[in-house]
């Protein structure tokens, strides 16, 4: 087994999450066995018709093999994309870098599987391109590793989260705010498991809202949030999804919550924006109840809020009026801005591929055990 050297060794991750808002890129150093580092980022935007289909493909709309193949090589160039433009103003070659990791883009996610067939999760992927496009290792596939071994194949976050905030002096709750809401737990004391797990819908539910209603990709700040008032009623229709109640290892996607499941609580009255803020609401409160079953005392708490939806100052507000215990900080204090912990993760995730290095934690996905996860695809 080879072991992390003392030398600074360069990872870049690609993350493309369930907002198909874009390409995140990220350029990382790990050296020994410190924290890892951010030095770039680049957030390469996602073509309109890329964008388009990958829709279609997310929401299970028919799509002939031909536009499938189209889809994933758009998607392979972007990302092609994403990292020369990454490295492009750096004094970085390409050839300096031990690995991108690409998670690909989460077409479905199933990981109990759908009427007795077997368990699945779908990322589209092609590191063979990506290899071939950059010249550089490709390390991809991280998910169906732990699903094989009986996971949930989500969330991979929490590991890298406790190699970045993990603290012994003090516990520290991490919340990402992408498409999906997950959360975890890390204890001061190193012996207490990692908890984590997806709360529910996050961004994926205002964006479809928005884009419907007031037309562009997402609600800035909020303020179409705002303007509304939250729906109890619609609220408590909601809430009784049994997803909320699921004891973890618990993850989610696009297959149970999208707008049809939205639009089968309505009845027909509310006005647009105030479904807006339920929506809001519901991802506020979701989040308070997961933090609820991690029964965790009632004492203060840091929560690190990472993912688009911190820039959501609406949803930031309410996510404070529930959690009045807690104080809500930012990851840049750990020198990871918001936006960028996910595709840190999956740059993180290649080094533990290379390093034979399991990436997933049981504790959190129940797989039956600690896994390397993902393949690797030499240039
Ligand atoms: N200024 C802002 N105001 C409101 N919402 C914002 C703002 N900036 C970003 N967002 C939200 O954040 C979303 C993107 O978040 P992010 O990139 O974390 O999601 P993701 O990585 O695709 O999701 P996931 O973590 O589920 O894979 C946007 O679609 C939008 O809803
Ligand atoms: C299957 C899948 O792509 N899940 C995503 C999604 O987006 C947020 C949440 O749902 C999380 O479970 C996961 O992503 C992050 C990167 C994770 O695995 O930790």
């Amino acid at each position: 087994m080879k072991t992390p050297t003392a030398t600074p060794l360069y990872y870049i991750g690609l993350m493309s999450g369930t907002s198909l808002d874009g390409i995140d890129a990220a350029l990382i150093a790990i050296e020994g066995d410190s924290p890892p580092h951010l030095l770039a980022t680049h957030a390469e935007p996602m073509p309109d018709e890329l964008h388009r289909l990958l829709f279609k493909l997310c929401h299970a709309e028919q799509v002939s093999f031909a536009q499938l193949a189209a889809a994933e090589h758009a998607f392979c160039q972007c990302q092609a994309q994403a990292v020369q433009h990454l490295l492009a103003p750096l004094s970085v070659d390409i050839e300096q870098i031990s690995a991108i990791g690409s998670h690909g883009q989460t077409i479905e996610h199933a990981p109990a599987g759908h009427s007795d067939g077997p368990a699945y999760t779908l990322q589209l992927d092609n590191p063979s391109l990506l290899a071939e496009l950059t010249g550089c290792t490709v390390v991809a596939d991280f998910r169906r590793r732990d699903l094989a071994a009986g996971g949930q194949a989500a969330p991979l976050a929490p590991a890298f989260h406790q190699a970045l905030f993990g603290r012994a002096d003090a516990h520290q709750l991490v919340l990402n705010l992408g498409g999906f809401a997950n959360l975890t737990w890390l204890s001061s004391q190193p012996t207490d498991p990692v908890i984590g797990f997806d709360t529910g819908p996050a961004n994926v539910l205002l964006d479809g809202w928005f884009a419907l209603h007031q037309g562009g990709r997402f609600d800035q700040d909020g303020d179409w949030a705002a303007s509304g008032k939250i729906d109890e009623a619609l609220l408590a229709r909601l809430l009784s999804e049994p997803f909320f109640q699921q004891p973890p290892p618990r993850s989610t996607g696009r297959e149970l919550f999208h707008l049809d499941w939205l639009r089968k609580h309505l009845s027909g009255q509310e006005a647009a924006a105030d479904v807006q803020a339920t929506l809001a609401e519901l991802t506020a409160v979701s989040v308070a109840h997961g933090i609820e079953q991690l029964r965790i005392g009632s004492g203060p708490l840091t929560l690190i809020t990472a993912g688009g939806g911190a820039h959501n100052a609406y949803l930031m507000q309410r996510l404070a009026y529930h959690l009045p215990r807690a104080t809500l900080t930012s990851p840049a204090a750990y020198g990871w801005p918001e936006d960028w912990v996910e595709a840190g993760a999956f740059a993180w995730l290649a080094h533990q591929r290379l390093h034979h290095l399991p990436g997933n934690l049981p504790s959190v996905t129940g797989a039956q055990g600690p896994r390397v996860l993902g393949g690797i695809y030499a240039p």
